[in-house]
C-alpha cells in the first residue's frame, strides 16, 4: 500500500494521552507497539470507517482485514482500550443505534480468523443496550427434523426468532427459495468470499460447502430477533470458538432406521445422497454427543413432544406467557462531549456552550457476544452532576 496520509503521521507524532484521543477527525490508540489509526474511510468500501495499523518496531503501516459490517464514516469519534483486545469507538453527533461500537484486534475470534486468513485481521461489532438473548445453533444429523422444528418456532413466534440464511453449493431442492432457504452460491465465488473474511464459519458437509456469512447473522441481530442458525458439527465447533456466545443444541433422532426412513418419506434426495447421509450420521452422532460443544440434547421422536422440549429449553412454553425480546435499544450521547475511561465504565461528559452538566456513564462490565455481529448488555446511567 502507498504510505497513509500525513495527518496520521502527525498525530503518531504528537504522541497519545492515556490510550485515548479525543480528535476532531481520525483517532488513534496505542496498544503494545502498535497504533490503531481509526478514520477517514475503508480503502475497499467508502461507507465504512477505515482502520490502518502502524507498527513501531518496524515502522511500517499496513491495512488489516476487516470484519464484520462496520461503522460509517462521521465527523469525530472517541477510542478508547478496553480489555481483551477491544478498542472501544464513541461515534459523536450520531444517531441512537450508531453511537456505540468495537473494534476487536485481538480477540479469541480475531485470533482465530488470523491464523485462518493468513492476514492481519480487526472486526467490527456494533454495541447494544441490555441483554438481547443469545443466539441458538441448532445441529443434528441429516433428516432428524431440524428444519421442521425451526419452521414451527419461526411461525409460531414470528417476532421473535429470525433464520440465519446460509450459503451452500448444493442445488435448490424444488420448493427451496434462492435467500430465504439458502443463498445458493457457486462454488468459486463462495471460496472468494470465505477467502475475503466474510464467513463467521464454513464447511464441507455431505459434499458440499456450507457456510454462515457474518452479514447473515447481523441481518437478524439488527432486526431485533433472536438467531437461529441450523448448521452442522463442524460448524458449531468454529462458532463455539468465536465471540458469537451462543447457546448450542443437538437433536438426535430416535434410531437410525427411523432417520432413514425420514429421509426416504422426504423424497429430496438421490439415493445414493441418502446413503451419504446416513453414512455421515452416525459420526455426527458421536460427535454431537461426546464433543463438549452442545449443552442440551433433544430427541425428536414424537415431533409435538419435542417442540415443547425446545421451547422449554427456550424459556417459552404455554404455561409461561412469551414478553418478547427486550427491544433493541439506542444509546443517545450528547452531541459534543469527552469520554473517560474508569475500569469496566466510561463516563461521557457533555461539553459545549449548552451543557445542563449530564453526565452518562455507560457500563461495560457485562458485555457480552461481540464481533461478528453484536457487543450485548450495555448498561447505561444517567448521572445530573450540577
Ligand atoms: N457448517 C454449516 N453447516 C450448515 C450450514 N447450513 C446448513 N448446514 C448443515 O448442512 C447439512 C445439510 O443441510 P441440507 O443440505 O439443508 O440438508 P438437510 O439437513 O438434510 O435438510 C445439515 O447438517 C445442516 O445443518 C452452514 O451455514 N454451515
Ligand atoms: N418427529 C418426527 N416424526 C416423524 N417425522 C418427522 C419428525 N420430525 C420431522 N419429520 C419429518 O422428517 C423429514 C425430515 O425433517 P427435516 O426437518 O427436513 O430434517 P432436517 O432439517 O434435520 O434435515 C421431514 O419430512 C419431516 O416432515
Amino acid at each position: 500500500m502507498g504510505g497513509p496520509p500525513a495527518l496520521f503521521v502527525d498525530h503518531l507524532e504528537n504522541g497519545h494521552t492515556n490510550g485515548c484521543l479525543l480528535k476532531s477527525q481520525d483517532t488513534s490508540v496505542q496498544i503494545g507497539d502498535r497504533s490503531f489509526v481509526i478514520g477517514g474511510s475503508h480503502e475497499e468500501n467508502p461507507l465504512f470507517l477505515g482502520v490502518q495499523i502502524h507498527d513501531k518496531i518496524t515502522n511500517k503501516w499496513s491495512s488489516p482485514t476487516v470484519l464484520g459490517t462496520g461503522p460509517m464514516p462521521c465527523k469525530a469519534y472517541s477510542a478508547i482500550v478496553l480489555k481483551q483486545g477491544r478498542i472501544l469507538v464513541i461515534k459523536k453527533d450520531s444517531a441512537s443505534d450508531d453511537s456505540i461500537w468495537f473494534l476487536e484486534v485481538d480477540s479469541p475470534f480475531v485470533r482465530e480468523q488470523r491464523k485462518l486468513l493468513g492476514t492481519e485481521v480487526v472486526a467490527w461489532s456494533k454495541g447494544v443496550r441490555g441483554n438481547a438473548e443469545k443466539p441458538i445453533v441448532i445441529s443434528g444429523p441429516s433428516g432428524v427434523g431440524k428444519g421442521t422444528l425451526i419452521t414451527m418456532l419461526m411461525k409460531e413466534f414470528p417476532s421473535m426468532f429470525g433464520f440465519s440464511v446460509s450459503h451452500t453449493t448444493r442445488s435448490p431442492r424444488c420448493m427451496e427459495k434462492n435467500g430465504v432457504h439458502y443463498h445458493f452460491t457457486e462454488k468459486n465465488v463462495m471460496e472468494k468470499e470465505i477467502n475475503d473474511g466474510k464467513f463467521l464459519e464454513f464447511a464441507s458437509v455431505h459434499g458440499n460447502l456450507y457456510g454462515t456469512s457474518i452479514e447473515s447473522v447481523e441481518v437478524v441481530t439488527d432486526s431485533g430477533k433472536r438467531c437461529i442458525l441450523d448448521i452442522d458439527v463442524q460448524g458449531a465447533r468454529s462458532v463455539k470458538a468465536s465471540s458469537l456466545d451462543a447457546m448450542f443444541i443437538f437433536v438426535c433422532p430416535p434410531s437410525m432406521k427411523e432417520l432413514e426412513d425420514r429421509l426416504r418419506a422426504r423424497g429430496t434426495e438421490t439415493e445414493e445422497q441418502i446413503q451419504k447421509r446416513l453414512r455421515n450420521a452416525e459420526a455426527e452422532i458421536r460427535a454431537g454427543k461426546s464433543s463438549g460443544i452442545f449443552g442440551h440434547i433433544l430427541y425428536n421422536d414424537n415431533l409435538e413432544e419435542c417442540y415443547k422440549s425446545l421451547k422449554d429449553l427456550l424459556g417459552i412454553n404455554d404455561d409461561a406467557p412469551v414478553n418478547g425480546l427486550e427491544a433493541v435499544e439506542g444509546i443517545n450521547l450528547p452531541k459534543e462531549h469527552t469520554a473517560t475511561k474508569m475500569e469496566d465504565k466510561i463516563l461521557i461528559q457533555e461539553t459545549g456552550e449548552a451543557t445542563k452538566n449530564n453526565m452518562i456513564v455507560l457500563d461495560l462490565s457485562s458485555i457480552n457476544g461481540g464481533a461478528p455481529g453484536r457487543t450485548r448488555g450495555i448498561g447505561l446511567d444517567t448521572v445530573n452532576s450540577s
